[in-house]
């Protein structure tokens, strides 16, 4: 039975699940609200104190008043210094670890995803999430919340003071929070979808970027640059244009705020000071007063500042938990067995297979099997659904009818990484990764030794080059193994799989861009190790020789299997056989 798939939470409001995600931090954001609280009873004492010194000090001539209260200024001063670095650092610090906690999360989740995931998502807008979003959601955590609650307390605390030192003058300044929340509120509504917007439009001058980043020879060879340059600009211009967009709606809320803030401070000190003339306040609790239609003011403006922030944050959560909640199609089965020793036989079973989101199969009732210590080449006209036959056996994609068994038993019965493991393949793309020639070879058996790693290369034939070279086996490869020619990468990437513990061997059309010569060699070694070590081996190749040598050949067209037998048999039997051969001769001779 297939275990049940992952919850999806994606309907939830993401925030808040940013926010649960806190609880992991729970002592560091403790933290930081205390920092919050404390600093908050730090602003809230200063006015106090000017009331203290004017009413009590300057008024009364008491000049030890005015000392007191000066020291204790620069007290609460100090007190606003630590609390502001404490609530920062408390803050930051619990921000950091829930955003690397989630960039593990997504990290794990991308290398978990099926291969039909891959197929369908774009690189740089994973990219753009792994990256840009959460750095949003980091500034979310470490400054625009950290806003709000500071606000919210600030705004509690001196609405209280205010309430208790005059309620009538207070309730009027108490007017601008809710006509401000309610301009925010009306702001946050309207725009929130223009956040996640800029975002995705990011996301698609990454792609741009990112393709001709890895695309610059085509793009240099078909002399597009300036085509290229000009894709690149309206993309960007798209994402100015967004970006704009979002500016204005900020500016066209904010002065709003900023007006009824400056209406209402005219009001306190005209009112106020009517009073203070009356003697109906002192001219110390006027000070005071206004002092805090400044602190009062500033939480709205606060929460003003961060909304915009949120509404991106909520945006990008939204896209970074898309990813975390992805389905992923292929895994263990609950009751799923360790894959542990391969006979040979691999059966296809009346095998049909669709791409997702294609509208054909790319397999049709494929149906064969293979006997112990077998070569087998597949062969076919491009597009013929070679490579998919192929990527049915590690389990990349899942039959959509019919069967794949090894030995009998359906691979879907095991679990992935014991199947996976036990099948050396070598793709039809080179991938090499940043590091050395022999960090590449092993890449999945870190614990080789240098005999080991020597051995598989001089079996792909790229020994002589590495010695070559100045650093030998240190030498190190680009990214994407640049500086290293195809056929040189093609025969890395199989000494790397040679050195795994495969008992299935798959090479999909993995000496393309060797030399015949070469290539023969290559072939000459690998079916003598073959037939030693492996109990299958599946060889996607164009050239005769290869196919010559199989033990059975597998033609495949428009994703049925039209014919199988030796090269002799087929070459009495199947016209198809005898026309790619054909033009692989000429092709052969061209070359
Ligand atoms: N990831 C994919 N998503 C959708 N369709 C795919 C995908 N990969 C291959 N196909 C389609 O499935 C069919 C078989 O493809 P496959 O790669 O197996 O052919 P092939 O015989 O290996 O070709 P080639 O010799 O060119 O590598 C093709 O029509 C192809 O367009």
């Amino acid at each position: 039975m297939q275990q049940p798939e992952f919850e999806d939470n994606s309907s939830v409001f993401p925030l808040q699940r940013v926010l649960g995600s806190l609880s992991a931090y729970r002592w560091t954001a403790l933290g930081a609200v205390l920092s919050s609280l404390l600093l908050t009873a730090a602003y809230a004492i200063t006015p106090q104190l000017f009331r203290w010194a004017i009413d009590e000090g300057i008024t009364d001539n008491d000049l030890k008043v005015v000392f007191y209260s000066a020291a204790w200024m620069v007290v609460a001063a100090i007190a606003r210094g630590l609390f502001n670095f404490g609530q920062s650092f408390w803050a930051e610090t619990t921000a950091q670890g829930v955003v690397y906690d989630l960039r593990n999360q997504i990290f794990t989740k991308i290398q978990n995803l099926s291969f039909s995931y891959h197929d369908q998502a774009q690189t740089s807008q994973l990219l753009t999430r792994v990256t840009s979003d959460i750095e949003q959601i980091r500034t979310f955590l470490s400054t625009s919340l950290m806003q709000v609650i500071s606000a919210i307390v600030t705004l509690f605390t001196i609405a209280t003071i205010l309430l208790i030192m005059n309620w009538e003058l207070a309730l009027i300044t108490l007017t601008v929070v809710p006509m401000s929340a309610f301009l925010m509120a009306r702001f946050l509504q309207k725009n929130s979808k223009l956040f996640g917007q800029v975002q995705q439009e990011l996301g698609n001058l990454n792609t741009v970027l990112q393709e001709n980043l890895f695309g610059v020879r085509v793009v240099k060879a078909f002399v597009r640059e300036s085509a290229e340059t000009q894709r690149y600009t309206r993309l960007n211009d798209a994402l100015l244009k967004t970006n704009m967009r979002t500016i204005l709606a900020i500016r066209n809320t904010f002065p709003f705020i900023f007006l009824l803030s400056n209406i209402v401070s005219v009001i306190v000190i005209g009112y106020g000071g009517i009073a203070v003339i009356r003697d109906k306040f002192s001219l110390g609790e006027l000070v005071a007063f206004n002092s805090y239609l400044l602190l009062i003011l500033q939480p709205v403006l606060l929460i003003g500042f961060a909304a915009p922030a949120i509404a991106g944050a909520a945006a990008s959560a939204q896209r970074v938990y898309e990813v975390v909640d992805a389905k992923i199609e292929i895994r263990d089965r609950s009751n799923a067995v360790p894959f542990e020793m391969c006979g040979g036989r691999i059966t296809f079973e009346n095998v049909c297979f669709r791409y997702p989101g294609a509208t054909t199969e790319a397999l049709k009732g494929v149906s064969f099997e293979t006997k112990p210590k077998e070569l087998i080449a597949i062969l076919g006209m491009t597009g013929s659904g070679k490579s998919t036959i192929i990527n049915l056996i590690p389990r990349f994609y899942d039959v959509t009818s019919g069967a794949v068994r090894i030995d009998g038993r359906d691979v879907r019965d095991f679990t992935l990484a014991s199947l996976r493991s036990h099948i050396g393949i070598v793709f039809q793309e080179t991938t090499l990764f940043s590091g050395t020639i022999r960090e590449n070879i092993t890449y999945a058996k870190h614990n080789a030794t240098m005999e080991q790693v020597i051995e598989v290369a001089k079996t792909a034939q790229i020994h002589d080059f590495i010695m070559s070279l100045p650093d030998g086996y240190e030498t190190i490869v680009g990214e994407r193994g640049v500086g290293l020619s195809g056929g040189q990468k093609q025969r890395i990437a199989i000494a790397r799989t040679l050195l795994t513990d495969y008992s299935i061997l798959i090479l999909d059309d993995s000496t393309s861009a060797v030399d015949a010569k070469t290539a023969a060699q290559i072939q000459e070694e690998l079916d003598y190790l073959m037939r030693q070590k492996t109990c299958t081996a599946f060889v996607i190749a164009q050239r005769i020789s290869t196919v010559k040598n199989a033990d059975r050949i597998l033609l495949m067209d428009k994703g049925r299997l039209v014919a199988q037998g030796t090269h002799e048999e087929l070459m009495r039997t199947s016209p198809l056989y005898g026309a790619i051969l054909e033009s692989q001769v000429k092709q052969t001779i061209q070359t």
